[in-house]
């Protein structure tokens, strides 16, 4: 499981995430979805622990987090750095072999080579980064994050430039990790990609008081509620939201923006299913 408890995430000490709350157990497929600047990316690096919280913890109960698999938007990627595909890839076993160890063993070879094959990407071992196009780089990405072999997976935007076939293949590789345990945790910003192939949905939102904060159940009920409408989420919840929560075995859990004079307890509601 991951535990966000009393989570406040921001930069330069300016909160984007305030006081969010989240179980999230072991083994789900979670679409993040919400607008520009909601605090996606942010939450992602926090889970990853390369964000320190201003304030509350993330933690892992169950989760061997000695290797989490990150891949980050492509945008963010340094392309000119000189390194090639094989190179990349095989950095997917740093953490196991070390940095100069990695292509020398035989059973390192082999795993690069399979991975490779895996994501479409054989004859491209000795391309450079530079060299390659968008939807060929998501696919390095995948191959390195394959052979990391890692508990938990956080992607940003791993589909964002990449065409359909491209696509529709590496959503069947996540899918393979997911039936193998993995949990899986993506942001994402196409709602209809996210109702077929992610069950549940973790929505961020930005909005005057008394707007929610965040949101996480069932895909479809969450994006044809929250998502479609545009609806803000209001606070207190009503009775008949906390139903359809109920009625569609969503876990469901809120925050709102901090106010003077209430605690983090007072501001947060959390409704589960029995
Ligand atoms: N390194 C940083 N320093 C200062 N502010 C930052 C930094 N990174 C992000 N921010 C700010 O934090 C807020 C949330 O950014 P974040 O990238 O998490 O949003 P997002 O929901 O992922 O957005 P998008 O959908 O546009 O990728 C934004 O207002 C952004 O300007």
């Amino acid at each position: 499981m991951i535990h966000c408890h009393n989570l406040t995430l921001g930069y330069d000490r300016h909160p984007v995430i305030h006081h969010f709350e989240a179980k999230i157990s072991s083994g789900q497929m979670l679409a993040i979805v919400g607008g520009n600047g909601t605090g996606k990316s942010t939450l992602l690096k926090a889970i990853m622990g390369q964000l320190k919280p201003l304030e509350g913890s993330v933690d892992y109960p169950g989760i061997n987090i000695k290797a989490i698999a990150y891949l980050p938007q492509i945008a963010q990627l340094d392309r000119s750095f000189p390194i090639t595909v094989q190179e990349m890839v095989s950095s997917g076993l740093w953490l196991r072999t070390g940095a100069f160890r990695s292509l020398r063993t035989l059973f390192t070879r082999q795993s690069v080579k399979e991975v490779l094959k895996k994501t479409g990407l054989q004859g491209f071992e000795q391309r450079t980064l530079q060299a390659l196009s968008g939807g060929q780089l998501q696919r390095v990405l995948f191959a390195r994050m394959l052979l990391q072999n890692a508990d938990l997976i956080l992607l940003d935007e791993p589909f964002t430039g990449v065409d359909h076939a491209t696509t529709q293949h590496l959503l069947t590789i996540l899918h393979d990790l997911n039936c193998q345990g993995k949990t899986i945790l993506a942001v994402l910003h196409d709602p209809a990609l996210v109702k077929e192939h992610f069950p549940q949905t973790l929505l961020l939102q930005r909005g005057p008081e008394p707007c929610c904060q965040a949101v996480i159940g069932q895909s479809e009920w969450v994006l044809d509620h929250y998502l479609m409408k545009k609806a803000d989420i209001q606070l207190p919840l009503p009775d008949e939201t906390a139903q359809v929560c109920q009625q569609t075995s969503a876990a469901y859990v809120i925050s709102e923006p901090v106010t003077e004079g209430n605690t983090p307890e007072q501001q947060t509601q959390e409704v589960k299913n029995a």
